[in-house]
């Protein structure tokens, strides 16, 4: 089984729509789909954009091969030989723009864009959503704990909770973006060189006679990364005494001991115990470590208790994204291809958040000159060019457009960057740490208003008058039929 080849990784509906249009002889009729989600995640005020680099990946290796054609040729479908054939061939020959990873994206804004064959871009689907939706979740997730403890050391603990092998990695990747500062899982670190961290478990002490014995064995097998866990028998009475005789042991040696890890019980309680024991020692330098079952909330309640903790082990909560274990982003057909023509396409839905913007539009953020902040997200459609020269635009609620006011010293910066042409990679991916560097410069570009994690204020994401009409005028061609 080629496990590496990802085509297949589609659902079945896609390969049945692209062998209907191949038997009508629509298969090369152009589409444009948008890629966006409805409703930000954790109720929060923004999300982390991210998956790019694997959709890269994945848009650069798509192809059919020979157990990939055998295996759909066995399916209860009976697809036509000719149709099989055509799938041998394939190749992505279409365009591809995206918003970089990083940024900070709301709901309704293309995050990607396909613009290419029917054939080609319904394959891509499930895939891209697969990789968007996870990767945007969890770099969510990450920026969200990152923001309560902005200033401490954030280690991702989550690939034995996570959702199999590739969600412990990607969500390694997706944590790093959003600010974290090294990951556990040793081939995160070296597919994406990201920087690796560990201390040991309580199997180590339990595997020794006494925990003493256990930290000095450790301590003599790796004595410039000495992290001892304090809590297998007894926090206070027994694991710290114990790790502070080793620390002495180590600087007996010249050498300094890293840290303690709490992983159970109060932690605000014993961190400051533990800190006031460490420090009584002479141990000001050795840093606490905390763990088990952590997330935003728990951290900040920590730290409005005062807990001593200076390095935070997040798994779970973070890998699996426990409070909302998925984004919801769809991938919409907007426009389609007509007796030669593109025109645009919309869905009708009796929820009106739910109606798609339609049409072949451009995404921008909206930069206050004055300012140097985001104002809004400005969907246009592409011939406009107000906006492409800066002129007064009018900000209105698409679903309430009494609600409006204007603007004219801005910036309008253009979200969606060209990835693929003509299937051609015409992008050049940022390293990791540009991102990591990007999405942070990012954060400084909003007001905290739209970033605290309760109750933030709504960021606007607006229509241009032109699209709010095409919108208005297909909802009533097709409501009035
Ligand atoms: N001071 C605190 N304030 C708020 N939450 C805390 C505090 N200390 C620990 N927690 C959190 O409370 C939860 C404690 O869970 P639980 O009772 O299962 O752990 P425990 O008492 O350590 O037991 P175990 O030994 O089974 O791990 C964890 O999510 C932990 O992060
Ligand atoms: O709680 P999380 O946020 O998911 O962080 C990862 C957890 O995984 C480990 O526990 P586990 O019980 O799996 O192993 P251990 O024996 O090393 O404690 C570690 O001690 C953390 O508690
Ligand atoms: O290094 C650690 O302490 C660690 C790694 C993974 C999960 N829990 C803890």
């Amino acid at each position: 089984m080629s496990e590496n080849n990802l085509t297949l990784h589609t659902d079945k509906y896609q390969i049945n729509m692209m062998y209907a249009h191949f038997l009508k002889g629509t298969d090369k009729a152009k589409a444009v789909f948008e890629v966006y989600f409805r409703k930000l995640p954790f109720e929060g005020g923004y999300a982390v954009c991210a998956g790019l680099e694997r959709v890269i990946q994945y848009i650069q290796n798509l192809h059919f091969g020979e157990e990939e054609i055998a295996y759909l040729r066995m399916q209860e479908e009976n697809y036509r030989e000719d149709f099989l054939s055509a799938l041998r061939d394939f190749k992505f020959r279409g365009d591809l723009q995206a918003i970089p990873e990083g940024t900070l994206v709301f709901p309704n804004v293309p995050l990607v864009r396909v613009v290419g064959s029917i054939f080609e871009a319904q394959l891509v689907e499930t895939a891209i959503l697969n990789f968007v939706n996870y990767q945007t979740l969890i770099a969510t997730k990450a920026s969200r704990i990152k923001q309560v403890a902005p200033n401490d050391i954030l280690l991702e603990f989550g690939t034995r909770r996570a959702q199999e092998a590739d969600a412990a990695i990607w969500g390694a990747r997706a944590s790093y973006v959003a600010g974290f500062h090294a990951t556990s899982n040793l081939r995160a670190g070296m597919l994406f060189g990201i920087p690796t961290k560990g201390t040991h478990a309580h199997a180590w002490v339990q595997a020794h006679d006494t925990e003493e014995e256990a930290f000095r064995a450790y301590a003599d097998a790796l004595p410039e990364q000495v992290t001892l866990l304090v809590d297998t028998y007894d926090t206070l009475r027994s694991g710290v005494p114990n790790a502070i005789r080793t620390a002495r042991l180590l600087q007996s040696r010249g050498k300094r001991m890293n840290a303690i890890r709490l992983d159970s019980g109060d932690l605000a309680y014993l961190s400051q115990q533990a800190r006031h024991m460490l420090d009584e020692a002479g141990f000001p330098e050795v840093k606490i470590v905390a763990s088990n079952d952590l997330d935003e909330n728990i951290i900040e309640g920590l730290k409005a208790q005062d807990a001593k903790i200076d390095v935070w082990g997040v798994g779970t909560q973070l890998i699996t994204a426990a409070d909302q274990p998925s984004l919801g982003g769809v991938y919409k057909l907007v426009a389609r291809e007509k007796d030669g023509v593109i025109v645009p396409v919309i869905k009708i839905s009796g929820n009106p958040e739910k109606v798609t913007n339609p049409g072949f539009k451009d995404a921008y953020r909206i930069m206050n000159k004055k300012t140097g902040k985001a104002e809004a997200d400005y969907l246009a459609l592409q011939q406009e060019e107000d906006v492409k020269n800066g002129e007064r635009i009018k900000l209105f609620d698409p679903i309430h457009p009494y609600i409006f006011k204007f603007i004219d010293n801005y910036e309008a910066i253009p979200l969606l960057q060209n990835i693929f042409a003509g299937g051609e990679l015409v992008y050049k991916l940022p390293s990791l740490d540009e991102i990591r560097a990007y999405h942070a410069e990012q954060m400084k570009s909003f007001w905290p208003q739209y970033l605290r994690k309760l109750n933030p204020e709504g960021y606007r994401v607006n229509l241009s008058t032109a699209l709010w009409k095409l919108k208005m005028d297909l909802i009533h061609a097709h409501t009035s039929m």
